[in-house]
């Protein structure tokens, strides 16, 4: 004990409580976007001080110097941008910070087309956090196959199926991640598209990537292939239809096939199960 060096331990303690306390960054990030501060901040005209945001988020006085510390650790992270403001109102304060939104937030304002509100609070939701604490005991059995499993006892898209809000999160969150990527697809990527006379997009979700290759390339008849769960709400149109069903036994024929998922999923939580990836 005594060979190792007192500096080493400090830095190697610091780092420890870097990574331990390092959700904090994520669960502040989703107070934010629960609070609805970016949208507070995008109406008040993008400079709004503490005192005016929490007027405007209806936070009581005991909360208030609770929201200068979440602003705070916000600013410092990024995702707000802040300045000190000299007030003209005699009993207020002299000086307060006035905060604005920087780019990182102004992609979770939920009026915007881009908004990526949805797919945050999808990921940091209680759901999907409890397979990362079940990660641990799912390293130690064979079965179930995935972590997800572990923490719910039963895997994700029958979840979806089983709990509506949850499945309204999941539908929300990937299509704002889908709206999101849409653009950079089609704009960046659209050789991919031109000749083709049919498309289906399997595990299309809500529908939102298909609709936006539909409206990009009218000439392409778009199909959305989901499970009946899902596509049971869709709004079809006459350029993209939506086939309920289950991808391991069936997939309608096309001249291209989409799959758009998010790795992270796969490879961590929802891995699949051998006899189905085969
Ligand atoms: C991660 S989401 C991706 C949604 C969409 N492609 C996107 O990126 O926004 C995976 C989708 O696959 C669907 N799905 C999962 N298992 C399926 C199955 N066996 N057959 C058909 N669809 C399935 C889910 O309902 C969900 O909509």
């Amino acid at each position: 004990m005594n060979s190792i060096n007192g500096e080493a331990l400090m830095q190697a303690q610091s780092h420890l409580w870097n990574h331990t306390f390092s959700f904090i960054n994520s669960m502040a990030l989703k107070c934010a976007v629960e609070l609805a501060i970016p949208d507070a901040i995008h109406n008040s005209g993008n400079a709004i001080t503490l005192s005016e945001l929490s007027a405007a988020l209806s936070i009581p006085p005991s909360r208030a110097s609770g929201l200068r510390h979440l602003m705070r650790r916000l600013v410092d992270s990024g995702f707000f941008a802040a300045r000190r403001s000299h007030h003209e109102k005699p009993e207020q304060e002299e000086e307060e910070d006035t905060f604005s939104l920087t780019t990182l937030s102004s992609i979770l304002v939920k009026e915007k087309s881009e908004c990526l509100s949805p797919f945050l609070a999808l990921m940091l939701d209680q759901t999907l956090l409890k397979p990362w604490h079940s990660l641990g005991a799912w390293f130690k059995g064979d079965e179930p196959p995935t972590a997800f499993e572990v923490g719910h006892g039963m895997r994700i898209w029958d979840a979806t199926g089983e709990w509506s809000e949850f499945n309204v999160l999941m539908n929300e969150g990937m299509e704002s991640d889908a709206n999101f990527t849409n653009k950079v697809l089609i704009e960046g990527c659209g050789e991919l598209f031109r000749g083709l006379g049919s498309l289906v997009d399997v595990g299309g979700g809500t529908g939102s990537m298909a609709r936006a290759v539909a409206e990009a390339f009218p000439e392409i008849k778009c199909t959305v292939f989901d499970l009946p769960h899902v596509v049971e709400t869709f709004e079809a149109s006459a350029t993209v239809e939506a086939v309920g069903g289950d991808f391991f036994k069936y997939i309608p024929p096309a001249d291209a096939t989409l799959l758009k998922v998010c790795t992270e999923y796969l490879l961590h939580l929802f891995v699949m199960r051998d006899e189905e990836t085969s």
